[in-house]
């Protein structure tokens, strides 16, 4: 369903898992801060909401989209998260390099995934505008960040029940 018909933020509370296992890393772009940060606060108000411990919440920032993935594969590598939640916003700009960064992220993203074998969560707002951006981080559509924070969680928990 198009974002636009559809508010990210709506799911049902009764099908989000507790967030108290597990170990959340959350990895911010700076590019489009006033975007991103609203993002993030949506994130990380949701694990709260949804019952994760503040010292099993690690935030780091990155320069920009792209170096997302290179945020993800750091914390994976230190073997102490359940999942990973990266957030951007790439707006699009005068030339091409908006379609190279999304496509580098979402791959990349998705590439780092599967090598850890670990939720890595695509929380990446591509407009053509900022108003679009601004209508997804607690605008009109929700925000994508608790939508990030919720695909994380049911994730974790998922790969949990299947690891037992
Ligand atoms: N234009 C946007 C960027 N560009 C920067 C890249 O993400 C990257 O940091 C640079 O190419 C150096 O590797 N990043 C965003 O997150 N959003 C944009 O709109
Ligand atoms: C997505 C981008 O990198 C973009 O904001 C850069 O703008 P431009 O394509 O005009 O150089």
């Amino acid at each position: 369903m198009a974002t636009h018909l559809k508010n990210l933020s709506d799911f049902s509370e009764t099908e989000v898992p507790s967030a108290a296992p597990y170990k959340f890393g959350i990895v911010v772009a700076e590019w489009n801060a006033g975007i991103t940060n609203a993002l993030y606060q949506g994130a990380y108000e949701s694990l709260l909401e949804h019952g994760a411990a503040e010292q099993n919440i690690v935030t780091h920032q990155v320069p920009g989209s792209f170096e997302l993935t290179s945020g993800a594969d750091f914390l994976l590598k230190t073997g102490k998260f359940d999942a990973i939640i990266c957030l951007g916003c790439v707006i699009q700009g005068e030339t091409r390099h908006f379609d190279f960064i999304c496509n580098a992220v979402a791959n990349g993203l998705t590439n780092v995934a599967l090598k850890y074998s670990k939720p890595v969560i695509f929380g990446v707002l591509t407009t053509d505008t900022q108003q679009q951006a601004v209508d997804r981080a607690g605008g009109k559509h929700g925000n994508k960040g608790i939508e990030g924070a919720v695909t994380a969680i049911k994730m974790a928990y998922l790969a949990e029940t299947l690891k037992s």
